[in-house]
């Protein structure tokens, strides 16, 4: 496919960038199209082809002929024309563009004669900045880390040790497959079996705190039947009255919470469970609570709803409040729900004649994986004399007032976990090569995360992962043909073209907070339940307290925009004792002050374990050959992966607005990275221009406007061109101050509107 009239040439500016220019016919001939043959051999065709075409252009520059020639660009670019810089042998990171005579055609940039923006293609493997850093890898024999979160095994630890009766001790080892307790149920049954103290409940991921505090009380309200000589008609029945709300930050994980404590009621079917969520109709939710209900499971906004509007919900009788994820719930913004829940709790309690036995007070429970002694927003909650249990090896119980040292959390001991160092300009084919070498082989990942940083940015990338593949790509893959052009109404999943193989196809999911509730709800149970290995990309909505079978693999596509959001995303996988793998990006430069800023100290060995590896390592085992090894044309296929996708995205004029508007939401979400990691992630570092290779753009990132989206304040005024990190000169427009500032407030106000999901979606 190629435009025949007109061929452009391609050359390289003084920055590095590629600028495709319109010659007329002058020395090139049409392009040829290859086919027949294996993939290799037509790459080879076309690299023979290329060569020649190469060398007539040296010629004629030299002698003049067409070579101080511009000409202006008259029509929408041609995929194929692009071909010419695909082949070329690329320069390598680091090159300094200045020395290099630039050969051809002068260079313009900028705008046209007829003020048409011209397009920039940046070749992939030039002008990437270094990375500052040195691998320390670890020594490759190295014994792997005991799980730090699996069941106890010393066989002193069971649940009937712990307090729990015989019957539900029973119920977890034959219908659950539970046999013996993590080191946070060992701490926290036994705590709040016997107790009725508020506690602060605090343990790595995966490692079971929902038992934890659920067992207690399904524990308390047994005992309270078992007294009676018949339990079914005993002290505890669905109108006996609500004793317990379980409040969680997502609906996804309410529905997750709900789903763990119906299976605990199997072995006490009169103690009846139920859930109020945001997004599910009021009206079945008033009639299950009519019914009665005596363990709730809410989101904070759906229950102040139902507290101030529903009559017959009666929280005389609540004795246990649990806020699953309680750090997360003061971040979204909770504070002013559960403040109002909890003076309703409190002006109710005692109203009604309690329960012989109930206690007399309520306790709450505080519970996440990285919530501090010190968050000041929890004295809000009036916890009193708080315990504070942790799941360590070694029990604690600490006093509320204890909070002289700073508290660390680490990830799973056994997780492996590494970091890749890729420049923007690579980041696109460097996931799709991660994603191609995860999924090579049958059985080697069942299930991989992707975190994004934002719902554009999401739905590009599950449209480029799943898109029709080239007939070049295609040949490597399987479902080539299925998937239809980019519509408005995409389905949220489709199988994977991008990284599929025929003995291996792989599906792929994308979920965000700005999906409507059915598709949220879906989509998971589509992913967990998929037969066939499947991807999901994903905002933070899936970052915390999901807990997905067979997850092996969690890739930080984008940083997290806080540090405590890293252990959550990494802890989807290496739950409760198994293994897992989790892999960040980051790019070259002041990115890399995350590794000793946030990597190492998530490490119960302080970051020896943390492995590393850089963009040509993943390109080179996820581009390669196969059949030759390490694969010499990895660069050429890597270049023709990028080069299809940027067609893709010209040609369609949905998917290049998809692009667009990922590439400005990303940018503004990375203006909202915490205070304390603003140097890391700093936005005058970044390169836009580079960044929008990796959403397959060739516009200039200032000329990048979409409807619906702010244009960005700093491409119109206050223009800034910062040092490129290798030297050569940045050429893009970096968004000034002012819509930095803009960025973040547009950020927290969407933080605050978007309950049960922390994510972007400017728009
Ligand atoms: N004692 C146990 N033995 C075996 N598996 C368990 C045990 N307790 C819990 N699990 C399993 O461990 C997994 C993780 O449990 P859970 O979701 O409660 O972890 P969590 O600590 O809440 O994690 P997160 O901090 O990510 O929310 C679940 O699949 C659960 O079924």
């Amino acid at each position: 496919m190629h435009s025949g009239s007109s061929k452009r040439f391609l050359t390289m500016a003084d920055d590095g960038m590629l600028i495709n220019f319109d010659l007329g016919e002058g020395p090139f001939k049409a392009q040829q199209k290859y086919k027949g043959g294996s993939w290799k051999d037509r790459l080879s065709a076309r690299k023979a082809a290329q060569y020649n075409r190469t060398r007539d252009v040296k010629r004629s520059a030299a002698t003049g002929v067409n070579g101080t020639q511009v000409a202006e660009r008259k029509e929408k670019p041609n995929a194929d024309d692009f071909e010419t810089s695909t082949a070329k042998r690329q320069r390598t990171d680091g090159a300094d563009p200045r020395s290099r005579p630039v050969s051809g055609p002068n260079v313009t940039r900028g705008k046209t004669a007829s003020g048409k923006p011209q397009e920039v293609i940046s070749s992939l493997f030039s002008f990437n900045p270094q990375a500052k850093t040195k691998a320390e890898n670890p020594s490759e024999d190295a014994a792997p880390a005991e799980p730090s979160n699996a069941p106890l095994s010393d066989g002193l630890a069971n649940f009937v040790n712990l307090g729990l009766s015989t019957q539900l001790a029973e119920h977890l080892l034959q219908k659950m497959d539970i046999k013996a307790p993590t080191a946070i149920q060992r701490a926290a049954i036994a705590q709040l079996v016997n107790e009725d103290t508020d506690a602060f409940l605090q343990a790595e991921t995966g490692s079971g705190k929902t038992l934890a505090y659920l067992l207690p009380i399904v524990q308390r309200l047994m005992s309270l039947s078992a007294n009676s000589s018949a339990p079914e008609q005993g002290a505890i029945h669905r109108d006996s009255g609500l004793f317990a709300i379980v409040l969680a930050p997502t609906r996804e994980l309410s529905k997750q919470i709900s789903v763990v404590l119906e299976s605990l009621l199997r072995c006490a079917h009169w103690i009846v469970s139920g859930t109020v969520l945001g997004g599910e109709k009021k009206k079945s939710e008033k009639a299950r609570l009519r019914r009665g209900i005596n363990i709730l499971v809410a989101t904070p906004g759906r229950l102040v709803d139902h507290l101030d509007n529903t009559e017959v919900l009666d929280v005389s009788n609540v004795r246990w409040l649990v806020l699953d994820e309680g750090d997360r719930l003061m971040e979204l913004g909770f504070e002013q729900d559960i403040a109002k829940i909890l003076a309703k709790l409190d002006a109710r309690t005692g109203r009604k004649a309690p329960i012989p036995g109930l206690p007399t007070r309520r306790t709450t429970v505080l519970c996440s994986a990285t919530i501090k002694m010190q968050v000041q927003k929890l004295g809000e909650l009036s916890l009193k004399d708080a315990v504070h249990i942790q799941g360590s090896g070694e029990d604690k119980a600490l006093k509320r007032d204890d909070t002289s040292k700073e508290e660390k959390f680490s990830a799973p001991a056994q997780l492996q976990q590494s970091y890749a160092i890729v420049p923007a300009k690579l980041r696109l084919v460097t996931l799709t090569a991660i994603l191609k070498r995860a999924f090579a082989r049958r059985g080697s990942v069942m299930r991989a995360i992707v975190f994004i940083s934002c719902a554009d940015s999401v739905d590009f990338h599950f449209e480029v992962f799943t898109r029709k593949l080239s007939k070049t790509d295609a040949s490597d893959a399987t479902d080539s043909t299925e998937k239809p052009e980019v519509t408005e109404s995409a389905p949220t999943g489709a199988p994977a073209t991008a990284f599929s193989t025929k003995d291996n196809p792989v599906r792929i999911f994308r979920l965000h907070g700005s999906l409507p509730q059915h598709a949220r709800t879906s989509t998971l149970a589509a992913f967990r339940s998929s037969k066939e290995p499947a991807v999901m990309v994903c905002t933070d909505v899936a970052a915390r307290g999901l807990d997905l079978p067979n997850v092996d693999f969690v890739i930080e596509y984008d940083p997290p925009f806080n540090k405590d959001d890293h252990l959550h995303r990494i802890g989807r996988t290496a739950r409760a004792g198994k293994d897992g793998r989790a892999l960040i990006l980051l790019q070259p430069g002041a990115e890399e002050g995350y590794i000793d800023a946030v990597l190492k100290q998530g490490r119960h060995d302080d970051g020896r374990g943390l492995l590393r590896s850089d963009a040509t390592d993943i390109l080179r085992k996820g581009f390669g050959s196969p059949g030759l090894g390490a694969g010499a044309d990895w660069e050429a296929r890597a270049t023709e992966w990028q080069l299809d996708v940027e067609r893709w995205a010209l040609e369609q004029p949905k998917a290049l607005e998809m692009a667009r508007r990922g590439f400005q939401s990303h940018v503004r979400a990375y203006a909202t990275h915490v205070a304390p990691e603003r140097a890391i992630f700093d936005m005058q570092a970044l390169h836009l221009g580079h960044l929008a290779k990796a959403f397959a753009l060739r516009d200039k990132p200032g000329s990048i406007k979409v409807p619906g989206l702010r244009p960005s304040a700093g491409a119109s005024k206050g223009e800034r061109r910062s040092a490129g990190k290798s030297g050569a000169k940045a050429d893009h427009e970096i968004p000034g101050s002012v819509e930095i500032d803009e960025a973040k407030r547009k950020m927290r106000a969407a933080q605050k509107k978007i309950a049960g999901a922390s994510e972007f979606n400017i728009g």
